[in-house]
């Protein structure tokens, strides 16, 4: 008889949906791991609005069901009503499986000792369905990370590919919030924030454990025009929103800011709502991970992946435990 575990969900979105579908798809691969999860319940705002979930699924918007819950997936969004859901149960020692960047970024303070831990699995916060947290913290640590270049946000990503099209920015971002790319509040998105959000998330694998949010500097694509994307195209160029977070002795510089690449500079090779990262490091020499950054089922690729880990006692992204960066 395979082990059962009891589940609860906080938001079943865009992101939520994709997870009990793969959920479902994957009950054998999870039995022959001698496991299977009974859903407890699936936390909302408004039980009546249509969503695409499975039949019975238990739609509620009383959180009680989280007190019988072994593992708790967080994919809210938001950042203090998660969190206050999720700390009583990290604090009782439950495994916690979330997407939710904002949140780690913005509440380190309070998360960290539970990430040291191996407590919380956030594959998913960084390039969604695009592994890149998990390797940096495991066989990455044998190299030493001295530059990183991304695209974190798929949204900004597509608005920029339609862009180059003639599509207008407004269109753009409509067609984003549509095929689920987008941020509840979308701000975070064309303002830098959530691009800000994973480039802190990753600066805490790679570089400085204690790094704050706060000091990376942001700047977004909502005053990009049409024609700045033209002009760079004349030039054989591309406008992509980078996140850049570079050793500089023993401190790091950390910004996020649209920026104009050469046609065939691997970043620009990630088009639509893809994501890319490349990174250099003494050791490991220069890497380059592409893949899908938005969107529900290729987030809830890694959401699940990050379940099969609860259930194989794998522990969370762990960055190294120190106080500082110096001589990292
Ligand atoms: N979409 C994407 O491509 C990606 C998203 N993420 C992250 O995943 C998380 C979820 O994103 P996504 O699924 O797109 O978001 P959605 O807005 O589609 O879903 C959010 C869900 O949470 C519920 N919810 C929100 N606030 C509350 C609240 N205060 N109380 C109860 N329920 C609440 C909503 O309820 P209701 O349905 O009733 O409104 C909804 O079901 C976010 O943290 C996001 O940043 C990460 C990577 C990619
Ligand atoms: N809004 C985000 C979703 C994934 O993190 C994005 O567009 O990248």
């Amino acid at each position: 008889m395979p082990n059962t575990l009891h589940l609860g969900m906080l938001g079943g979105g865009t992101v939520g949906a994709g997870v009990l579908r793969l959920l479902r798809e994957r009950e054998n691969r999870l039995a022959a791991l001698g496991t299977r999860f009974h859903l407890r319940g699936v936390l909302v705002r408004d039980v009546v609005k249509p969503r695409d979930v499975p039949e019975g699924t238990p739609i509620t918007t009383n959180p009680e069901f989280l007190r019988d819950c072994d593992v708790i997936v967080e994919l809210m969004g938001g950042v203090d009503r998660p969190l206050e859901l999720i700390l009583p149960h990290l604090q009782a020692g439950k495994p916690v499986v979330t997407a939710n960047k904002a949140m780690l970024a913005e509440r380190w303070e309070v998360l960290r000792s539970f990430v040291e831990a191996g407590l919380v699995h956030y594959e998913a916060s960084v390039m969604a369905g695009t592994p890149v947290l998990t390797p940096l913290a495991t066989v990455l640590r044998g190299s030493r990370v001295t530059h990183l270049q991304a695209i974190l946000n798929g949204t900004c990503n597509f608005i920029l590919s339609r862009m180059e099209e003639g599509g207008s920015y407004e269109d753009a971002l409509k067609e984003a919030q549509r095929l689920g790319y987008a941020e509840e509040d979308p701000t975070l998105d064309v303002g830098g924030f959530d691009a800000a959000h994973k480039l802190t998330v990753l600066a805490r694998l790679v570089g400085d454990p204690g790094f704050r949010f706060e000091d990376v500097s942001v700047t977004g694509i909502d005053t990009l025009t049409l024609d700045d994307v033209r002009t760079a195209a004349a030039k054989g160029e591309r406008i992509k929103l980078v996140g850049e977070f570079v050793r500089k002795g023993e401190t790091w510089s950390a910004a996020v800011a649209p920026r104009r690449l050469p046609a065939d500079h691997p970043l620009c090779s990630a088009g639509a709502s893809r994501n890319a990262l490349w990174l250099s490091g003494e050791g490991c020499g220069e890497l380059f991970f592409s893949g899908g950054g938005a969107g529900g089922l290729v987030t809830a690729s890694a959401v699940v992946g990050d379940l099969f880990s609860v259930v194989s006692n794998v522990p969370g992204q762990r960055p190294l435990p120190r106080p500082s960066a110096a001589e990292w």
